[in-house]
């Protein structure tokens, strides 16, 4: 399939309908390095890759639970269990972070773009190998507990948590933009 074609057909797995296997540990790292070809100005290398998998799933889980709680004593048990399932259905979430270097000639939005790039090339590097995968953020990509448990330092930041395994069922397609309601020619 040539790269357009790819384009063409990718589309998102929702987390949920993913399951086993994950990608073997070779096909990750074949993963990373294709996702790892972004631009990026300066060659900064503004992001760095969390692996999420096995147990550490439910432990982040059971974290999630217990500081929607803390954020929210009256949440209901149907919110809580959200959270604690999060990160239970893909076997494998690959955390894209950003890490910024501030007052750097390369604007922090440049960097942060780079970061995002490398998440949209993991989606379709995943789809290309034959899985499916999701970039999801939740506001857990955005609590300082939740970010400080990740190991994050105070110039990174979650860009996506990309949920990645083998698609249950075909993925659900949507609506795409009007590229052309979309577009217009600068006249000067
Ligand atoms: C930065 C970012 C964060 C996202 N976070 C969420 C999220 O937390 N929850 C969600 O349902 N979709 C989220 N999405 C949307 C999904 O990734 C995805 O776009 C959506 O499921 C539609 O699928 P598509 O990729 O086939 O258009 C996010 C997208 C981006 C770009």
């Amino acid at each position: 399939m040539n790269l357009l074609t790819a384009l063409d057909l990718r589309r998102s797995t929702p987390s949920r309908l993913l399951g086993e296997p994950a990608p073997a540990p070779d096909q990750l790292q074949r993963l990373l390095v294709a996702a790892s070809r972004v631009p990026d100005h300066g060659k900064l290398v503004p992001w760095r890759f969390l692996l999420i998998q096995g147990d550490t799933r439910q432990v982040l889980g059971d974290l999630l639970a217990s500081r929607t709680l803390e954020r929210d004593p009256q949440a209901s048990p149907a919110v809580v269990e959200k959270d604690r399932m999060r990160f239970q259905f893909a076997p494998l979430i690959v955390t894209v972070i950003g890490r910024l270097t501030p007052g750097h000639k390369v604007p922090e939005q440049e960097q942060l773009l780079s970061g995002g790039a490398v998440c949209f090339a993991l989606l379709q590097a995943a789809q290309g190998m034959g899985f499916g995968a999701q970039w999801l953020t939740g506001w857990a990509a955005y609590d300082p507990a939740i970010t400080q448990r990740l190991g994050l330092a105070a110039n990174e930041t979650v860009l996506g948590f990309i949920h990645i395994g083998t698609p249950k069922e075909a993925a659900p397609e949507r609506d795409r933009p009007d590229v052309v309601a979309l577009t217009s020619d600068l006249h000067l």
